[in-house]
């Protein structure tokens, strides 16, 4: 799935630009307003009553003027206190000075910004009265994912899906899930800009993908991947487990047996570990060194993997011991629509 920004003026389902999508049309997801608020300080009032339905906020720094002018710091503090936390940093009117003098201003714009909520954020050179860069800012960057690769490449353009992508339930209680679809559009490894990437290290996968999915870590620990190699998604889990005789790093004072590892129970609630998705589970049936366990949320995952089970123990979770997934139930994922 791929993302457009247009102009109010545009019809509702536009033809899609996208290489080979050309006869399909977009469907319009969300309208998006601009909130002008007055820069004067004897306006502030208003400012701050806009601010208060606000998203998201685009602070103009005026480039040359020194920064930070006491109406940008009052706007910065305003954008703190109505913890908007989507925020754009624009240095206006770059038309007017030199390349060194945009570069010193650029500079004090982070430090100023050092330890506020706008710390971070995107600092983007603009001029508005010759439309420069304006572009840049209109452009509505999709979601980044950041993880590991296990195994195979990702490459830039790659058609991927990400599982169990939504989840939600229906009105029987049961849980339904629809991977999300998209496209690479970047790759990035600390700042380097990558065309592909391997297992090892932390990547960045910039996509298509709606930023409201990624925002927040709504899909940590979800499973990326090229469209139709990625694993089954589990609602319930068959492990043979293993448990540690003791709690790991629990002081017991002489032979007391606080620190003992109980057998597990029918119906306790434990929290597994599945790769880097943490989920609550239910123990619905042992026999022997085998569980049954339903899982709270679905896990993209497969039979051989390894877990890691964790017991609630005076308040904490702590590690009582591991498994290794031999079968479960799995749920139907509907298939790709492209
Ligand atoms: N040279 C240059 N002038 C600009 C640019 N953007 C705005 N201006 C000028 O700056 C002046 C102020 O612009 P406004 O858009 O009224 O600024 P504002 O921040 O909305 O002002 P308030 O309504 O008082 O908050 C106008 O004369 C604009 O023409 C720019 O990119 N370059």
């Amino acid at each position: 799935m791929c993302y457009k920004a247009y102009g109010s003026g545009k019809e509702d389902s536009p033809l899609c630009d996208v290489p080979g999508f050309e006869n399909c049309r977009m469907k319009l997801l969300r309208h998006v307003s601009f909130v002008d608020c007055p820069g004067h300080d004897i306006l502030m009032a208003t400012m701050l009553n806009g601010a208060a339905i606000m998203d998201g906020a685009l602070l103009l720094i005026a480039a040359n003027e020194s920064c930070p002018q006491p109406q940008t710091s009052e706007h910065l503090a305003a954008v703190e206190i109505m913890r908007l936390q989507h925020i754009i940093i624009l240095q206006n009117k770059v038309d007017l000075i030199q390349e060194n003098v945009a570069i010193n201003q650029h500079e004090a714009i982070q430090k100023f910004i050092q330890g506020t909520v706008a710390d971070g954020a995107p600092v983007i050179p603009v001029s508005a009265q010759l439309k420069y860069n304006i572009d840049v800012l209109m452009r509505i960057r999709g979601g980044v994912a950041g993880g590991s690769i296990l195994k195979g490449v990702l490459k830039v353009n790659q058609f991927i899906e990400v599982r169990p992508g939504i989840v939600v339930k229906d009105e029987s209680g049961n849980i339904k899930c629809t991977p999300i679809y998209s496209r690479i559009v970047s790759l990035f490894a600390e700042q380097n800009e990558l065309q592909f990437a391997v297992p090892g290290g932390l990547i960045g996968v910039g996509t298509t993908m709606d930023p409201t999915l990624t925002r927040a870590d709504r899909l940590v620990g979800q499973v990326l991947g090229e469209v139709g190699s990625l694993p089954e998604v589990f609602v319930e889990l068959e492990v043979n487990f293993f448990l540690l005789r003791r709690l790991l790093g629990v002081r017991t004072k002489g032979t007391e047996r606080q620190g003992k590892v109980t057998k597990l129970a029918k119906a306790e609630i434990l929290m597994l570990n599945i790769g880097s998705m943490s989920t609550g589970a239910r123990v619905v049936a042992v026999k022997n060194d085998l569980a049954k366990l339903q899982l709270t949320s679905p896990v993209c995952t497969s039979k051989g993997e390894k877990i890691a089970l964790s017991r609630r123990v005076e308040k904490h979770w702590r590690l009582i011991g591991w498994g290794q997934i031999q079968a479960g139930i799995t749920l139907d994922v509907p298939p790709c629509p492209i």
